[in-house]
């Protein structure tokens, strides 16, 4: 088993009936974002973590201490240290909201009425102790999630893992408990599943990225997610993305692709970044607003609509769907069997004429195209 030196909660373990193999490392007082499509495994992670799943390979530690492993070795989860906290806020409903906050304090063996003192304190924590009496059919989403927060936090887990803390709110009263989390999680350990590259920025020190049970890429947030490395991260930072192999030739500059279908691809290499050596995986990325369409040229011998100057790429390529964003209508295209997107002004893609089967060029300015190691 590959050691994951420096973790505090440490996941090198798998599920073979789920096709999931997980490894990774989470420091003392990190907060990491869980991201990845449906199935991928966030869940079952989280599962290995809190002890509601048993690994079948290698093992979950948190501070040195093996909570499972596949020798049998098994922690309850209760007695843990991890804090799960589901989409739903789940909460008591013949409890007050104190007496909720208070239960794992009473779980833990506090006497009642200190039980209750550390409950207050947690309430404050998260602005709600005004709310300590009702119980939860009383509370709205926002609340009751607030509730669940200090709940979570009246545990005092060594980690806490947020699945989709935002997903069961309405739009009004994310902004609200996204600032606590901010808050809550500045100095804790925590996992947090999200969709929203915004809580990835606002919340975490680093994303993991899950595909098909694996980890597909991890880093630092803003370097993920503007460098991504993985198709499912490129589309949360709304970027094409195009992999292809370094082209080779003694002549060819570093920041050429040779992509299946589109043929050579131009960009740059960031500064500060190792280019793909010839022959190697590289990644070609550019934003959509980066991306021009032209009409087909009619008159053979030429692309006279395309204009000619700086390097550039121009891919022919098949209008598949306008989706309006907006102030820019987003034109889904299909080109040399890639998905790639542009965005356009309205008054540009009226110009155009397009709508979908309308044959098309795609121009991206080379100096627009990122080109690095995959
Ligand atoms: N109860 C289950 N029994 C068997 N296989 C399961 C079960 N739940 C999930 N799986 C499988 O395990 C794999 C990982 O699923 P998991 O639920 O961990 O993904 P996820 O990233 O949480 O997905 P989602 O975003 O849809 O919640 C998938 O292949 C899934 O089909």
């Amino acid at each position: 088993m590959t050691a994951l030196p420096g973790g505090h909660l440490v996941v090198d373990a798998g599920l073979a009936a789920r096709g999931v193999r997980l490894a990774l490392a989470v420091g003392e007082g990190e907060t990491v974002a869980v991201m990845g499509p449906n199935g991928a495994g966030k869940s079952t992670l989280f599962g290995l973590c809190a002890g509601l799943l048993r690994p079948d390979t290698g093992s979950v530690t948190l501070a040195g201490r093996v909570l499972a492993d596949a020798r049998g070795a098994w922690i309850p989860p209760h007695r843990r240290g991890v804090a799960l906290l589901a989409q739903e806020p789940l909460l008591f409903p013949h409890l007050s909201v104190l007496e909720n906050v208070a239960f794992a304090p009473r779980a833990a063996g506090a006497p009642r009425a200190e039980a209750r003192a550390a409950a207050g304190r947690w309430l404050r924590e998260v602005d709600a102790e005004e709310l300590a009496g009702r119980r939860p059919a009383e509370l709205s989403g926002g609340q009751a999630q607030r509730v669940a927060i200090a709940r979570a936090l009246a545990a005092e887990p060594r980690v806490l893992l947020l699945d989709e803390p935002f997903a069961a709110l309405d739009v009004a009263a994310a902004p609200a408990l996204r600032r606590l989390l901010r808050r809550v999680l500045a100095d804790r350990t925590a996992l947090v599943v999200t969709h929203e590259p915004l809580d990835a920025h606002l919340l975490a020190d680093r994303v993991v990225v899950l595909e098909s049970g694996r980890v597909a890429e991890s880093g630092p947030t803003a370097e993920l997610l503007d460098r991504p490395r993985s198709r499912f991260a490129a589309g949360l930072a709304g970027l094409n993305f195009v992999e292809g192999r370094a082209a080779s030739g003694r002549t060819t500059p570093p920041g050429r692709l040779s992509v299946d279908g589109l043929g050579e691809v131009s960009g740059t290499v960031p500064d500060g970044v190792e280019p793909p050596r010839p022959g190697e995986a590289g990644v070609a990325v550019f934003r959509p607003a980066d991306v021009a369409l032209y009409p087909v040229p009619t008159a053979p011998g030429g692309e006279p609509g395309v204009p000619h100057g700086s390097p550039r790429n121009a891919w022919r390529g098949v209008v598949r769907e306008l989706e309006p964003r907006g102030a820019q209508v987003r034109v889904h295209c299909g080109a040399g069997g890639h998905a790639l997107v542009a965005d356009l002004t309205p008054a540009a893609a009226a110009e155009l004429d397009l709508a979908p089967g309308a044959a098309v060029v795609l121009v991206a300015k080379a100096a627009a195209v990122t080109v690095y190691g995959a």
